[in-house]
């Protein structure tokens, strides 16, 4: 009897805690999302180029803790590639000679059928992670249409097996796609956009494009401010609005803090740097965008950027407390007493409301009046 293993192994992703920054927006978007996908519903990101969607997206997987189906939308898609298809055959013959006179021989080819990641997901209760689901063609996409909808998946009659999967309670779609992008994108049906809940993602905030850079590269808080606040000019001033400046911070960030450059505009390398990663990255003739970016830094050597060097004393250059606004005192003396709470902790506790709580906790971090410590806690919870 000879039989060929079918290949049916498919790779599944589990997501690596630990990487993922959280700032109080984040904090607050993440809530929203998980909420719907705790009722049911399938999400969908949208946002331009680099503002975090798809580490949300592997975020929120990871807090729904079921394993992860990743896919990156292609529009050389086929229905195939979602659902499943034919791979190699079964060859099983059987020669039955127990009564010496007779010989019985049985010859059977069969087809094998390997599910694909959608039909996983579905059969399993995984989750899956659409990336840029627009990149494929919408028609390759109906399949998800009944799959989120009325909960079957239709499996073609080559298959094997039954017509309809019934899709698994736990199975969640998370997708995302970049409305700005107009190059090797499709239009979505609105079937399947009625189908989801929509977030739209902006660029992150200034704290948290801040926390994203000193955690992620490891450079110190003040410097990746400057950087922030540097792209922001730069790319306002080149109207590159349409993605995120998130990447160029990560990239001139990370540099420096790999070869030891200090990020401030008198810095021949750092200015080398500063050009390389944004000058490519407007639409601007390349002259009129380098002079904007010499004017920038130019501008900003004189006010030297402030040294602060970090340090376990929760108030080194400490304010007397009752110089503070109210909510700041507040979240200030509670630091005192609790010295570990989280923004959520914060903000209940205090009888706050969320952009109060932000506010007040990032005037205490612009005052220096929160140790390392705190603002781990605070932030990062
Ligand atoms: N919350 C976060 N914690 C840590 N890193 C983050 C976070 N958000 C974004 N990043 C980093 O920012 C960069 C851009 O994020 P990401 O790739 O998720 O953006 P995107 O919106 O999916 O971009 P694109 O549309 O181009 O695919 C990545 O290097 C990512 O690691």
């Amino acid at each position: 009897m000879t039989v060929a293993e079918p290949q049916t192994r498919r790779s599944v992703l589990r997501v690596r805690p630990g990487q993922f920054v959280v700032t109080p927006s984040i904090h607050q978007i993440t809530t929203r999302a998980l909420r719907y996908l705790h009722s049911g519903f399938s999400i969908h990101l949208r946002g331009p180029a680099g503002t975090g969607k798809t580490t949300l997206a592997m975020h929120l997987a990871n807090c729904l803790a079921r394993p992860v189906m990743l896919i990156f939308g292609d529009d050389d898609f086929t229905s195939s590639d979602l659902i499943g298809s034919q791979s190699g055959y079964t060859h099983k013959k059987l020669m039955d000679n127990y009564i010496h006179s007779v010989l019985k021989v049985e010859d059977e080819l069969k087809h094998n059928w390997v599910d694909s990641r959608l039909t996983m997901a579905c059969r399993e209760g995984f989750t899956l992670v659409y990336d840029e689901f627009n990149r494929s063609r919408p028609e390759v996409n109906n399949v998800l249409l009944s799959a989120l909808e009325e909960k079957i998946l239709t499996l073609p009659p080559t298959s094997n097996q039954p017509d309809y999967l019934q899709v698994h309670s736990q199975f969640r779609a998370i997708f995302t796609s970049n409305p700005e992008e107009y190059c090797g994108v499709h239009a979505t049906q609105d079937a399947l956009m009625d189908r989801l809940v929509t977030i739209n993602m902006p660029e992150p905030d200034e704290l948290t494009q801040t926390e994203i850079l000193a955690q992620k590269t490891g450079i110190r808080r003040e410097d990746a401010l400057f950087i922030v606040n540097l792209v922001k000019t730069f790319r306002l001033k080149t109207t590159a609005e349409k993605t995120s400046g998130l990447r160029s911070c990560l990239m001139i960030a990370k540099v420096c803090a790999e070869h030891e450059i200090v990020a401030t505009p008198n810095h021949a390398d750092f200015r080398d740097i500063c050009a390389d990663v944004l000058l490519s990255r407007t639409n601007l003739p390349i002259d009129q965008s380098t002079t904007i970016l010499w004017e920038i830094l130019n501008e900003n050597s004189t006010e030297s950027l402030p040294v602060v060097e970090e340090t376990d004393s929760p108030n080194a250059s400490a304010l007397p407390p009752d110089a503070l606004k109210e909510h700041e005192q507040k979240i200030y003396h509670y630091l005192q007493q609790t010295h570990k709470a989280s923004f959520h902790e914060i903000y209940k506790t205090l009888n706050l409301k969320q952009n109060q709580a932000e506010k007040a906790i990032r005037s205490l971090l612009q005052k220096k009046l929160l140790k390392q410590q705190d603002q781990f806690y605070i932030l990062f919870e």
